[in-house]
């Protein structure tokens, strides 16, 4: 079966203020919807950052798959490697896999609707009927930016600038969703704040495992200052400080485990931090890692090192929820509940209602072929033309995060 097109979709959406270190949430989140068009009229999805950049390489590796089978997705791998310059190009390696991931997932969906078997089939098998995510809290402000002019508009989440709206935050998103677990993005406030946070989460939720992730804003004394605060506390500390050397420095007197999104982030870099012994719990993301099957890949080395896995995740949509779903089920050593920013976007999700649901926290893999989910083109129209109305398929920066200058008083909205 060949591929016959690939149809490149960048969508908009809002954000809420969700802060984090690096400043706050844009307006809008940028995400490209995928659909690759197989010979006969199968249509496999697939999900990923929508920056102009992603869009442009998506675009050209469309263009070098043309004709390839929609089961080859070694050579499918190797093309669109080749036609983003390949090692010695101008691309880094991550930008080039991140293009090949989304393709992947969007060939193992058209693979799925074409055999009549789920995703997870195709990944060995699900291993667990459903999946268990955390609650992931931010601090936030009250209200969403003004967009083309109008004025702010508040949202049900309300703000969490302080231990108490935090645990607002954790209550409400339990009642909706039921978690059993609670990550809390950190790194936005002054460490005894954030550790106070984690107190009280710990008083008003005690049978919930904690995590706290401040993205490497502390320094190595900081960061070991809070790991011994919250001994017995955390169920693992994110990304407290930066680099191999330093997590490995907070890592030899931290009680609890380190894991890392930014540490380890490909599969180079595994090696050094296993050897300094620097991170025992790592967070895949098969956007980032080549998709899918190497995600599983990813579970094997990590069982190979006697390392946990966790899943990291950025804001997305359905499609992304229903792929990190079928990975995470057919994935026996990933054993942690995921993270997932789903809960904040699935207002405007560009999939059907119905596939995917949280049950206790955790999301039934959806049994139907492929992903299980469909596309609801009214809604990936609205989105596009959102996305055409930001104006930011003109502009050249490839972040999503607004930057604010140091010192900055979150309790004060910058719109
Ligand atoms: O370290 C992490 O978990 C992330 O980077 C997840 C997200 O990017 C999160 O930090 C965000 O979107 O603010």
């Amino acid at each position: 079966m060949r591929i016959h097109d690939l149809i490149v979709t960048p969508v908009a959406f809002r954000d809420p203020p969700l802060l984090n270190a690096s400043g706050v949430h844009e307006p809008l989140v940028l995400r490209c919807v995928l659909q690759l068009v197989v010979e006969g009229g199968v249509v496999g999805l697939g999900e990923c950052p929508g920056e102009r950049a992603h869009v442009e390489r998506l675009v050209a590796a469309g263009e070098c798959i043309r004709g390839m089978s929609v089961f080859a997705t070694g050579a499918i791998e190797r093309a669109v490697d080749e036609a983003l310059g390949g090692p010695g190009g101008p691309l880094r390696r991550i930008d080039r896999t991140a293009a090949f991931s989304a393709i992947e997932v969007a060939c193992l969906d058209a693979q799925g609707k074409l055999t009549g078997l789920p995703v997870s089939d195709l990944l060995g098998g699900a291993v667990r009927d459903a999946v268990p995510y955390s609650a992931y809290l931010f601090y936030k402000w009250a209200e969403h930016p003004a967009l083309d002019g109008g004025a702010a508009v508040g949202d049900e989440w309300g703000a969490a600038l302080d231990p108490a709206g935090v645990v607002d935050q954790a209550r409400r998103m339990i009642d909706l969703y039921g978690f059993r677990s609670i990550k809390l993005k950190g790194g936005v406030f002054p460490p005894e704040q954030e550790i106070a946070a984690i107190r009280a989460l710990r008083e008003a939720f005690p049978d919930h495992p904690l995590r706290l992730d401040p993205n490497c804003a502390w320094t190595v004394e900081t960061s070991r200052y809070v790991a011994d605060e919250l001994k017995g506390v955390l169920e693992y500390l994110e990304d407290p400080t930066a680099g191999v050397d330093g997590m490995a420095a907070v890592a030899a007197t931290a009680a609890m485990p380190l894991a890392t999104n930014m540490c380890v982030v490909s599969f180079d870099t595994v090696r050094p931090a296993v050897e300094r012994d620097a991170v025992q719990v790592v967070l895949s993301d098969h956007h980032y890692w080549g998709g899918l099957r190497r995600t599983r890949e990813l579970a094997a080395v990590c069982e190979t090192f006697g390392l946990g896995m966790s899943m990291h995740s950025n804001s997305h949509l359905g499609i992304s929820l229903a792929a990190m779903t079928h990975v995470a089920a057919a994935t026996p050593n990933l054993t942690y509940a995921c993270d997932t920013h789903y809960p904040w976007n699935a207002a405007d999700d560009v999939v059907v209602p119905g596939a995917l649901r949280f049950v206790d926290g955790a999301v039934p893999v959806p049994d139907g072929p492929g992903l299980g989910v469909e596309l609801d083109h009214a809604v990936l129209d609205r989105l596009h033309e959102a996305y055409v109305a930001s104006g930011r398929e003109r502009r050249d920066d490839t972040g999503y995060m607004r930057r604010i200058e140091p010192g900055y008083d979150p309790t004060l909205p910058r719109w």
